[in-house]
């Protein structure tokens, strides 16, 4: 047999390379190249280990002919278009917690560097000015830190804070009550941690939900003389609007680790008063980096050589017999999962997972951890079928798996329905033939569409003309579609349209679609 091939295309600790060899991998570590040079070279490679600095896109997939596992040595895997590697079967894994305690302590080291101006300070001692009279700092001691994304990194960092003896506050939709007692935060809304907070503290994966959560308008909302920390993902905050008020000392200071563009080399922040920064350091510490060179080499070998999957993002981990047989239901399950999650407003409360026909005959569990690992992974970059369970249960979720004896319409059916605070909504899914997924039912209206890729969920009004007009605005935004789907509760009701394309749609068109006549929701989704 030959072996399979891996490329190493972002720094690793020298561990990865040598797992890989020794688990019967032949690697290459060819790091720094350009994207170009990437999609040249991707093809003759089984497994791409990477950690931020390679951007895996859909142009990189499309060369990637026989790729069929990507590794994040590292937790965030949004320089990963996982849609399309998905589309092309290529199992997405990372490593969610090698890295979490030393990013948590670049965070914590970066707000001591703002409440004592420790960089600026240095700097001018070493240039001879003994400064003594310059600076003047502030204590942590009783000051409250406000965290927003209390996971994994975010828990470590209220741990250590309060070892310093500061109260923490923490805005996580996701966040249970039981859960902040244990950590001890106080859980707040957003609105409550801005103007509550001397320290803002950001720990959520960069997501539709969390891009530009410290807008300009909710920057506005901080305290006056807050210090602001971003260890977490560039994008979260408006940098221009964190500038202005660093200008006008609304801000008394803010450390970023990450940054909107990477690398960083000429952003409008470098210089301002009391402005920090660090080259995303966040993960960079040796323990930090043999942790996760280990645990990825570990874990693509064993798919590329055994066919073992562990903390995959877009795949079930499954046994060798009953793979077959519930490998449809897990693509079904993880799809209506997906759906909803990006679909349901509001807290959700509860998840009811209802088989019927054939599937009531299959195990529940790893199609309710598919349904879950779907559903979550619109809140989290580390949720996998493995963990989503755990993560329903830490969070409150009312998770409830129903077998059916009844015989119903389809042969075999998935129906998933999420309690939140507007309501009850449900989805429902079936195999055509015996292995492919189908959409049969969305939030009460009978449809039938393959849920795949980049797609666009619109709710209008039935009336004539509205299929040409959405039709017309793809076409001249240049947008190719796939496949059409109509359904609708009555006649001239409320009708549902759920169409593929074959690339992102961009916000701009997104817009332009809610501005249609008879337009009620446009949804972009991701499968
Ligand atoms: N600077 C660096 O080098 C590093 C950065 N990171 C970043 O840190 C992020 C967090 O990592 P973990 O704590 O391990 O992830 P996690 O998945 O354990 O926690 C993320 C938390 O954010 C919460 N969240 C999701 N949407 C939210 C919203 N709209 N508002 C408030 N909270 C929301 C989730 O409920 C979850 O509790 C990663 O996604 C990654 O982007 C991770 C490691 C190193
Ligand atoms: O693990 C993560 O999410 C990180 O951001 C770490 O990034 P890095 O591996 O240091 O490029």
């Amino acid at each position: 047999m030959t072996k399979p091939k891996v490329l190493i295309s972002d720094k690793m600790d020298p561990n990865a390379a040598r797992i890989f060899e020794e688990r019967g991998c032949d690697v290459d570590v060819i790091t720094g190249e350009t994207p170009e040079e990437l999609a040249a070279r991707i093809g003759d490679y089984d497994g791409l280990a990477i950690r931020s600095s390679t951007k895996v896109t859909a142009a990189i997939l499309d060369a990637a002919t026989n790729l069929k596992v990507i590794g994040r040595a590292g937790i965030g895997v949004d320089n990963v278009d996982i849609p399309a590697a998905s589309a092309k079967g290529v199992v997405v894994m990372n490593t969610p917690f090698g890295n979490s305690i030393t990013t948590a302590e670049h965070a914590i080291a970066m707000i001591f560097a703002l409440a004592r101006q420790i960089p600026e300070a240095n700097t001018r001692t070493q240039a001879g000015e003994w400064p003594k009279n310059a600076f003047m700092g502030v204590e942590v001691t009783g000051k409250t830190l406000g965290l927003i994304g209390a996971g994994n990194i975010g828990s470590i960092v209220a741990a250590r804070a309060q070892g310093v003896r500061m109260k923490v506050i923490a805005y996580d939709p996701f966040l249970t009550p039981e859960r902040a007692v244990e950590i001890g935060v106080e859980k707040v809304n957003l609105d409550d941690l801005l103007a509550r907070a001397d320290f803002i503290t950001l720990h959520t994966p960069l997501t539709d939900e969390t891009r530009n959560i410290l807008s300009r308008e909710n920057l506005a909302k901080t305290k006056q003389g807050v210090r602001i920390v971003n260890c977490a993902r560039g994008g979260l905050i408006d940098e221009e609007a964190l500038g202005d008020l660093l200008d006008s000392g609304h801000i008394a200071g803010a450390a970023l680790d990450v940054f909107k563009t990477e690398p960083a080399k000429g952003s409008p922040l470098f210089g301002k008063p009391n402005f920090i920064c660090t080259p995303h350091l966040g993960a960079s510490t040796t323990e930090a980096q043999v942790n996760v060179a280990l645990q990825v080499a570990e874990q693509m070998a064993d798919y590329l050589v055994n066919g073992g999957v562990t903390n995959a993002l877009n795949m079930p981990s499954l046994s060798a017999e009953e793979a077959p047989k519930l490998k449809p239901y897990m693509k079904l399950a993880e799809s209506l999962g997906s759906l909803v999650g990006q679909l349901a407003h509001g807290n959700l409360t509860s998840i009811a997972i209802e088989r019927e026909g054939a599937a009531a005959e299959l195990s529940g569990k790893p199609i309710e951890g598919a349904v879950l690992a779907g559903l979550m992974r619109q809140y989290s970059d580390t949720v996998n079928m493995v963990n989503a369970p755990f993560l329903a249960k830490e969070r409150g979720l009312d998770v409830r798996s129903i077998r059916h004896q009844r015989e119903g319409a389809y042969n075999t059916l998935l129906r998933v329905t999420v309690g939140t605070e507007n309501g009850d909504r449900s989805v429902a899914g079936t195999l055509f033939g015996s292995d492919a997924p189908r959409l049969v039912e969305i939030f009460g209206v009978r449809i039938e569409a393959e849920l795949t890729g980049h797609m666009l969920y619109i709710v209008n009004e039935d009336a004539p003309g509205f299929i040409g007009r959405i039709g017309s605005l793809l076409g001249e935004a240049g947008i190719n579609i796939g496949t059409f789907h109509l359904g609708r509760r009555e006649t001239g009701g409320e009708a549902v349209l759920l169409l593929s394309v074959d690339q992102p749609i961009p916000e701009s068109v997104v817009k332009q679609a809610c501005a249609l006549q008879d337009v009620k929701l446009v949804k972009p989704l991701a499968f």
